[in-house]
């Protein structure tokens, strides 16, 4: 009764001019704001026409593979200076640097009762769910937690693009004791690590190589920010603009990173393709390897639910700039690691997917592309990261973003709470007492 309850057709939504999943008919994103902190480009507007191009992201005006190339050509890491440039809107000078990283470190430390609770009563099976109860936790050990000044907001935002790493590491091997029955491993932050190595040996100890920790965090670099209406971005906004508290709406926002159409589907993209290596018998036999693909969209085969994982965006058409980086290094991977017929089984997916979606979508159908999840599961794959995190570390890279667009939320002269319109299409109809029905 309920999900008959739920029935809208379809042609409605047309008739009453409902922008479905506020997007136009032309695939743009109805217009909901503005930002000062990420720019999402797959289109140009050309007089008034969009056309599709290569994709571009820029980071507080400055477009990421600059960003990227600045730390790479100088060995050094850059998510400390990717977050500070986007809550600040600067980059930081040496100085200015020095003084973050610090700071940073010293807001990794979790509050002592907080560690022991979360490790031993907080009892779950998936770390992104246990993140957020224990961003919800850290409300209760935050004595500011109510305080809305925008120094104390910016505090909070640091605290946890501080201590998410080390939530992560602790709520997995929590995790593994709990339900594996393996041993719990809790390895203290170091000082003198940069993020990306500090989550790495939080996780393995001194088990790790320089190209993994940088290829880490490039990753933590590119994931950092989308723009104001990707849907956990979106929902930090939504929820802050109702006037609340940070652990709230970061809490609210891994709720929807955690979805497999957003930041789940790196794990769902790995699943799929744990997949395909099993019903494929020949990974470079481009027929059986498109039939396969057409299987899934059909709904006929992996998860029934008719999607090819790691393909499309909302945004991008030709190219998401991040699935460009990071499947360079996925290549150099690949090859130390000796998985090239792995590697050349993505591209060629990579490749069929979009000439496979349109001939089952037809020819009008929406320009799609590998996006950022579809190499991303891939690289922790071979840098040895178990799966369980691999949505975690989305989280501990786009806390950052998220926390620039709640301090403008909450701070932008013309900002209103958000609350857009829902028409009720159900015809009216009497109540009935209990004993007519
Ligand atoms: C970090 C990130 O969040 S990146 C995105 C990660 N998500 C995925 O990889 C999941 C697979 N991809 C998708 O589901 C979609 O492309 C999304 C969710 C990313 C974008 O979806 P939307 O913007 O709603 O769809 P869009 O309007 O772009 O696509 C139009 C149609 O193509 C379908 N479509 C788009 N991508 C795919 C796909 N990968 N597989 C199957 N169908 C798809 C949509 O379901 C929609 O079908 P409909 O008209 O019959 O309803
Ligand atoms: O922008 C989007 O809709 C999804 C996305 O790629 C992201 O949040 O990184």
């Amino acid at each position: 009764m309920a999900v008959q309850s739920c029935e809208i057709e379809k042609e409605l939504f047309d008739q009453m001019g409902v922008k479905r999943g506020l997007r136009n008919a032309d695939f743009s994103g109805v217009l909901v704001g503005l930002t000062h902190i990420g720019n999402v480009v797959g289109y140009n507007n050309e007089d008034g026409k969009l056309v599709p191009c290569e994709g571009k992201l820029y980071y507080r005006g400055i477009e990421l593979k600059d960003l990227a190339k600045g730390f790479l050509s100088t060995g050094r890491h850059g998510f400390e200076e990717t977050a500070y440039l986007l809550l600040t809107g600067q980059l930081p000078n040496q100085t200015e640097l020095n003084d973050f990283t610090e700071y940073l470190a010293e807001q990794s430390e979790l509050p002592p009762f907080f560690s022991k609770s979360m490790i031993l009563s907080l009892r779950g099976r998936d770390v992104m769910n246990m993140l957020a109860r224990s961003v919800l936790g850290l409300y209760a050990a935050d004595e500011e937690a109510e305080d809305y000044s925008h120094v104390n907001i910016m505090k909070q935002a640091i605290s946890l693009i501080a201590k998410f790493p080390v939530i992560v590491a602790y709520a997995y091997y929590g995790m593994r004791h709990s339900f594996q029955r393996k041993s719990l491993i809790i390895r203290h932050p170091q000082k003198h690590l940069s993020l990306a190595e500090n989550f790495l040996y939080m996780l393995k100890g001194n088990e790790y190589t320089k190209l993994e920790a940088d290829l880490l965090d490039l990753s933590l670099v590119i994931h950092a920010e989308h723009g104001g209406g990707n849907n956990s971005t979106f929902t930090t906004r939504v929820v802050s603009s109702a006037q609340t508290d940070t652990y709230s709406a970061i809490a609210a926002a891994l709720g929807s990173l955690k979805g497999g159409l957003h930041g789940g589907a790196n794990l769902k993209v790995i699943d799929m393709m744990n997949n395909i290596k099993e019903n494929v018998k020949d990974w470079s036999d481009k027929k059986e390897l498109s039939a396969y693909l057409l299987k899934l969209l059909k709904k006929e085969a992996f998860d029934h639910t008719g999607k090819i994982y790691g393909i499309g965006h909302a945004i991008y058409t030709y190219s998401d700039p991040r699935a460009v980086l990071l499947k360079e290094k996925a290549r150099e991977l690949a090859e130390e690691k000796g998985r090239m017929d792995e590697f050349n089984l993505y591209t060629l997916i990579e490749e069929l997917a979009p000439e496979v979606f349109y001939s089952f979508k037809g020819e009008n159908a929406k320009i799609v592309c590998a996006n950022v999840d579809f190499y991303s599961g891939f690289v922790y794959e071979c840098i040895k990261i178990p799966k369980e995190i691999y949505t975690p570390i989305f989280a501990i890279a786009r806390i950052a973003g998220w926390a620039a667009h709640r301090i403008e939320e909450v701070t932008f002269s013309s900002r209103r709470i958000i609350r857009p319109a829902y028409k009720c299409v159900i015809d009216r109809s009497t109540y009935l007492p209990l004993d007519s029905r």
